[in-house]
């Protein structure tokens, strides 16, 4: 099958709208393939960090980024997803709110997200594809038969983020998070190159006061509408 007939869902949206656990519950529903297009440009952070390179250099941040030596490991019945940077796991190191910042910022680089392009889209395989990030649904896979722009207010995201970090990182607070949560969205919506907007195409579902269960319904309706996958129960 080319890759242009291989359906994908794109979900975009800012950090802490729920794109990464909608993706990742899709695509273990529906057994397709997933992107997390957000965790690639973390783990271009995280390599700048190992590799003492300043975050501003856009020529040095492209080369390592086309020759970013990376593994997916997709979850499994007995065990999480992992993510191998150089062969080491960095699975829960890239989530920390300061790498999140570093990948906004090499994230507005052209020569970096250039660099990217073809990683992002190689993830289009059988029998289809949930796509996160900021520019699935405008710039990776224009053609996607079906775009979710995924919002929640700004608050609603740092209480979110706040739940899911502070066991891991104490010193972390709300406060901060909503201060670090409108920084990065302030950059990612405002830079020059692919920044976070909806396509004129997608659906735009704001998840304040949503559960889970009922983002996923939504989207996976939408998806059975247009015809990309069966009907089935949640
Ligand atoms: N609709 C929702 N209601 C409550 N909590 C949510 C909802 N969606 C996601 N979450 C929680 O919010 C946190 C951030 O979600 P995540 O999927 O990482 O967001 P994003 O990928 O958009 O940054 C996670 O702990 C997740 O379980
Ligand atoms: N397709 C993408 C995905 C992420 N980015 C950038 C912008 C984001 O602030 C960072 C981190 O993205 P990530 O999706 O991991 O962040 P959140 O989980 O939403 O907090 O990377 C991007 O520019 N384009």
């Amino acid at each position: 099958m080319s890759a242009s007939i291989i359906p994908v869902i794109a979900i975009d949206g800012p950090s802490g709208s729920g794109k990464g656990t909608i993706a990742s519950l899709l695509a273990r529903h529906l057994g397709w393939s997933l992107l997390d297009s957000g965790a690639i440009y973390r783990l271009v952070a995280l390599a700048a960090e190992y590799h003492q390179i300043p975050l501003d250099q856009e020529a040095k941040l492209s080369e390592l980024a086309a020759g970013l030596d990376v593994r997916f490991i997709p979850a499994t019945e007995q065990s999480p997803a992992n993510i191998l940077l150089e062969g080491q796991s960095v699975t829960d190191c890239i989530r920390t709110e300061q790498v999140g910042a570093g990948a906004s910022k090499v994230a507005a680089l052209p020569q970096v997200r250039a660099a990217l392009l073809q990683r992002q889209r190689d993830f289009r395989q059988t029998p289809g594809l949930i796509a996160d990030g900021r520019d699935m649904g405008t710039v990776v896979f224009p053609d996607a038969p079906l775009k979710i722009f995924l919002t929640a207010s700004a608050e609603e995201r740092a209480r979110r983020r706040y739940l899911q970090l502070k066991d891991k990182s104490p010193d972390v607070t709300l406060t901060s998070l909503l201060g670090e949560i409108n920084a990065r969205d302030a950059r990612d919506t405002q830079r020059a190159i692919a920044p976070l907007v909806a396509a004129p195409d997608a659906l735009s579902l704001d998840s304040t006061s949503l559960s889970i269960d009922q983002v996923l319904k939504y989207i996976l309706d939408a998806a059975i509408q247009r015809n990309l996958c069966a009907e089935r129960q949640v």
